[in-house]
């Protein structure tokens, strides 16, 4: 594999008037990674992608797509990336296969050969002769995918790919995007939600407000990240909530019981003595993943990603 880094972004930013959508972000995507820009709405993720795919220029800081600069090579800098932003747009009253051959024509031609390939890659064959206009919003999404493969690219670049879809459909297009990256494929990928991105990606960088707060691995992440947290509702959750603090868990009153962070075995302990004490437990239900707690607790607005506690921020590679 060339050492050449798939992308490679030093310092980009993008404002518009007095908004920093992007704020001096470096990343570095290794050729053969699969790598998430993770961030809730509006941290900037849209516009680093933009500026990526040459939509935009950046006001500051250079970006290198292997090893291609839109300055020095204009459109060229896209050749062997292929991906979409937000949602790919086809002709709703032509069949899948006519929009893919369309693409294909416009492309040089060079993938058509390939209808039949990425029409199978995506799940699609059998349905490539229907219109596009009865595809389901899934569908449609992994035709997309389909006609960036017909370029046969070395990366992909997916907008929030899994967006808007219901749950099968998020389950396929992960299933998809692990196949491809499965295949030595490079893949960037944009989302605002960690579980997708912890299940499919090696490495993260997590925005907010256009800055960075974290880069780095998701085991390294991971090993940051707080214990579980569980929800519990019992017949005295008063009660509950001393024995738990009395075995060293940390208890948040909500509205309607408790939440209890700690260790599991601590947990299963904290349940056999409520019901050794006759406190009879009526609900135990997982929060949270770990991971995702730490994502809410590095983006959301009222906390400092700088706090010693996530002293995460600036882990760069
Ligand atoms: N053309 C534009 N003009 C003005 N502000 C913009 C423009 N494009 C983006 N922004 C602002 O830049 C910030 C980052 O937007 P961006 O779309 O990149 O975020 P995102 O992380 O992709 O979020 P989302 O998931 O909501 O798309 C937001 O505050 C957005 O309102």
């Amino acid at each position: 594999m060339s050492d050449v880094l798939a992308v490679d972004a030093v310092g980009l930013t993008k404002t518009y008037g007095t908004l920093t959508a992007v704020d001096r972000l470096s990343l570095q995507v290794g050729q053969g990674e699969v790598y998430g820009v993770l961030g809730p709405n509006g941290a900037g993720k849209t516009t680093f992608l933009r500026m990526l795919f040459g939509l935009i220029r950046p006001d500051a800081g250079t970006l290198h797509i292997l090893g291609r600069t839109w300055d020095e090579h204009g459109i060229r800098a896209l050749d062997g990336v292929a991906g979409f932003i937000e949602s790919p747009k086809f002709y709703p009253g032509l069949t899948g296969r006519k929009n893919l051959q369309l693409l294909a024509g416009l492309d040089g031609g060079a993938g058509r050969s390939r209808i039949d390939e990425v029409l199978e890659t995506v799940d699609l064959r059998g349905r490539e002769r229907d219109k596009v206009g009865g595809y389901s919003f899934g569908m449609r999404q992994r035709l997309g995918v389909a006609a960036s493969l017909l370029r046969d690219p070395r990366l992909l670049v997916l907008d929030e790919p899994a967006n808007g879809l219901d749950p099968a459909g998020i389950r396929d297009m992960r299933a998809l995007v692990k196949r491809l990256a499965g295949s030595g494929l490079t893949v960037l990928l944009s989302s605002h939600d960690m579980a997708e991105v912890e299940e499919i990606c090696d490495d993260v960088t997590i925005m907010r407000t256009g800055a960075v707060v974290y880069h780095g691995s998701i085991a390294a992440l991971r090993a940051k990240a707080p214990e579980q947290a569980h929800e519990i509702h019992t017949t005295d959750d008063e009660r509950a909530a001393l024995l738990a603090r009395a075995a060293e868990l940390e208890v948040t009153r909500l509205d309607d019981g408790l939440a209890v962070r700690g260790p599991q075995p601590q947990i299963d302990a904290l349940v056999a003595q409520l019901i050794g004490e006759g406190i009879a437990l009526r609900r135990l239900t997982r929060r949270e993943t770990p991971l995702e707690a730490l994502f809410f607790m590095l983006t959301e607005p009222d906390t400092d990603p700088a706090a010693p506690e996530l002293a995460i921020t600036g882990a760069a590679r």
